[in-house]
């Protein structure tokens, strides 16, 4: 079955706590953390230290996403603060090399590691390295804000990596304006997790959110 990973974007922040248990408790499987810098994607979110305090108060699987230019300098301290599964945008690197160096030095500490693409970003370009990561996220809107329209060419994207799985331990992630219906398009393109923001927290029942989404 499908994971659903809500997005705290969408949360209230001066209710954080609440929002947790709330998803936790209408049967999320992940959090899912966007950190945006301001430079890589034109808004700014939240760093390491409010996951630090999450992780806290949570024994959920923490999903961080990371929307930021020069990944390497930050993700010791985002493994530090609890991450689970770090995801940098191969956007952000500035070549294989470097893309490879962060790759290993994640999965080094004992975390699993996630690549992501744009809207833009076509799946060739990444698939020297789907031998290497643990997931792939595919960007179904252009980052950097939640409640946007579902970019339908995810979908192809995702029957594509699906169809590059071959034994290869990699799971599929997609994100950005997934609802009930746009969910189910990327599940049948074979998607594995699905993240959702607005979807879930504007609910007036999470539980039936989430529910529609699985
Ligand atoms: O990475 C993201 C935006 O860059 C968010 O995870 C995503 O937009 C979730 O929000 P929504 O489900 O409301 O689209
Ligand atoms: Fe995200």
């Amino acid at each position: 079955m499908v994971k659903v990973a809500p997005s705290v974007l969408s949360a209230n922040f001066a209710e954080l706590k609440k929002d947790l248990d709330m998803i936790k408790a209408c049967g999320a499987d992940w959090i899912h953390y966007d950190v945006m810098d301001g430079h890589f994607v034109p808004n700014i979110s939240f760093g390491y230290s409010i996951l630090k305090d999450i992780s806290k108060v949570t024994d959920m699987y923490l999903d961080v996403h990371l929307m930021i230019s020069h990944p390497m300098k930050y993700v010791d301290e985002f493994i530090k603060a609890g991450a689970s599964l770090i995801t940098f945008h191969v956007e952000a690197m500035a070549n294989e090399t470097s893309t490879r160096e962060l790759i290993q030095h994640i999965q080094n500490q004992g975390i699993h590691v996630g690549l992501s693409i744009k809207p833009t970003t076509q799946v060739d370009e990444i698939e020297k390295y789907l031998d290497d990561v643990d997931l792939v996220l595919v960007m179904s809107v252009e980052p950097g804000f939640g409640g946007q329209s579902f970019q339908h060419q995810a979908i192809d994207k995702i029957r594509k990596l699906h169809s590059l799985k071959n034994g290869r331990h990699f799971i599929i992630e997609v994100d950005g304006g997934i609802n009930a219906e746009t969910g189910l398009l990327c599940k049948e393109a074979g998607v594995d997790v699905l993240v959702a923001g607005s979807y879930v927290f504007q609910a007036d029942n999470c539980q039936k959110a989430i529910d529609s989404l699985k």
